[in-house]
C-alpha cells in the first residue's frame, strides 16, 4: 500500500543541516496496521509527513497505491492525500465549529451534496459514539472525545490510510486504550491501513502488526509484533520491550546497586525469554542437573501478545566460569533467549 525506497530529508537550519530521515525504506502492506516507534526527535514525525507529502524528501521514492507520489503533479497529489488522512496527538479541531461542521468540512470542501454530506456526518457520529454531542464546540469535550471527532473527520472522505501521529499521547491510559481500540475497529472493519507513530511501546502491543524502530533518522529494526518482542536485535528495541513489563525494574536494581542484585564472584545474573514452544523445557533444573549450575529466580513475568504468551525470568546463576558459559549455551539450545545483565566477577 506504501512502499517508501531509500527515502531522505535535511532540514537546513540556521546551525546547520539536521539530518530528520536517512535512506529509510520501509514496505507496509494493505490492511497493516503499522507502528513506528522512537525516542523524541528520532525522525517519526518527519517520515510520516513525507508519506503523504507533507514534507518533500529530497531522495528516495513515495510509493502510495503503485505510483511514486513525488512525480504527480498538483491535482494527482491532491487526490492522493484524500486518501491518506491523517489524525495528530493535540487533535487539530476547528474551535469555532461544533462537532458536525469538524466532521463535514472535508466534505464541504470537495463541495459534497447537503444530503450526503448529512448522512456521511451521522454514520461516522455514530460510528465514534458521539451523536448526542453534534452540536457541542470542541472546548465542551473530553481529550479522548476530541480524538474521536478528529477520527471521524479522518475518515469523511474514506481514506485508504490514516496515518496518527502520536494520537494518545495526549491522553490518559484508559483513554488511550479506547482510542486505540477504536482504531482497531477502523481498521478490521473498514480495512483501512493505518500507521502509528508512538514513542510508547504499550501502543505497539496493543494494535500494531508490524512495528519499525527509528533511532537518529534512520530505520535500525522491522519486525512482525511477536518475533519483535521475542527476538528484538538492537538494543533501543529491547529498551523499549522492556519498558512493557515489569522486568525494567530489574535494571533499576542494577543501577541502584540494590542487594538483590548484588553478585558473588561465581554469579551471573541472566535474562531468560521463552516463548510457548520452550516454556514446556525444564531449564533451570537442567541446569543444576547436566551442568551443576544452580539459579535463582529474582524475578518472572508472562505477557501476552497477539494470543501468544511470552515468559521473562532473570536468574541468578551460580557456577565456575565454564559452567556458567555452558549453561548460557544450554539455554540458547533449547531456543531461550538469553541475555546477561550482570557477571559477578566484573562488578
Ligand atoms: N521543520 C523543521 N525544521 C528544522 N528541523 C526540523 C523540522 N522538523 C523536524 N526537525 C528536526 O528533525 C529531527 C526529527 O524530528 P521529528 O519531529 O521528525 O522527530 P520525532 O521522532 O517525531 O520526535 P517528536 O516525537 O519529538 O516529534 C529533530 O532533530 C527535529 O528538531
Amino acid at each position: 500500500m506504501i512502499r517508501l525506497e531509500h527515502v531522505t530529508k535535511t532540514f537546513q537550519t540556521r546551525d546547520g543541516d539536521v539530518h530528520a530521515v536517512k535512506d529509510v525504506s520501509l514496505d507496509i502492506a494493505e490492511g497493516q496496521i503499522f507502528g513506528i516507534i522512537g525516542f523524541s526527535g528520532a525522525g517519526k514525525s518527519t517520515l510520516v509527513r513525507c508519506m503523504n507529502l507533507l514534507e518533500r524528501p529530497e531522495e528516495g521514492k513515495v510509493i502510495f497505491d503503485g505510483k511514486n507520489l513525488l512525480d504527480l503533479d498538483a491535482a494527482g497529489l491532491r487526490h492522493a492525500r484524500q486518501k491518506m488522512s491523517m489524525i495528530f496527538q493535540h487533535f487539530n479541531l476547528m474551535r469555532s465549529r461544533t462537532v458536525y461542521e469538524n466532521i463535514a468540512l472535508p466534505l464541504r470542501m470537495e463541495k459534497r451534496p447537503k444530503e450526503e454530506i448529512d448522512k456521511k456526518v451521522m454514520e461516522l457520529l455514530d460510528l465514534i459514539d458521539l451523536v448526542e454531542r453534534r452540536d457541542s464546540y470542541p472546548s465542551q469535550l473530553s481529550g479522548g472525545q476530541k480524538q474521536r471527532v478528529a477520527i471521524a473527520r479522518a475518515l469523511a472522505t474514506d481514506p485508504k490510510v490514516l496515518l496518527c501521529d502520536e494520537a494518545t499521547s495526549a491522553l490518559d491510559p484508559q483513554t488511550t486504550q479506547s482510542i486505540l481500540h477504536l482504531i482497531r475497529r477502523i481498521n478490521r472493519e473498514r480495512n483501512i491501513t493505518v500507521v502509528v507513530i508512538t514513542h510508547e511501546m504499550l501502543v505497539v502491543k496493543e494494535i500494531c502488526d508490524r512495528v519499525a524502530v527509528m533511532e537518529a533518522g534512520r530505520v535500525v529494526e522491522t519486525n512482525d509484533l511477536v518475533p519483535i518482542f521475542i527476538n528484538p536485535i538492537e538494543e533501543i528495541t529491547r529498551n523499549f520491550i522492556n519498558t512493557t513489563n515489569e522486568s525494567a525494574k530489574i535494571q533499576e536494581l542494577l543501577d541502584t546497586g540494590h542487594p538483590l542484585t548484588q553478585l558473588a564472584e561465581n554469579q551471573q545474573l541472566v535474562r531468560l525469554t521463552y516463548t510457548p514452544e520452550n516454556a514446556a523445557e525444564p531449564i533451570i533444573s537442567r541446569l543444576a542437573e547436566k551442568l551443576g549450575v544452580e539459579s535463582s529466580i529474582i524475578f518472572g513475568n508472562i505477557e501476552v501478545i497477539r494470543d501468544e504468551p511470552i515468559g521473562t525470568i532473570v536468574t541468578k546463576m551460580t557456577g565456575s566460569d565454564q559452567q556458567l558459559k555452558d549453561a548460557l549455551a544450554l539455554c540458547r539450545e533449547a531456543g531461550i533467549r538469553t541475555e546477561v545483565m550482570k557477571r559477578g566477577n566484573i562488578d
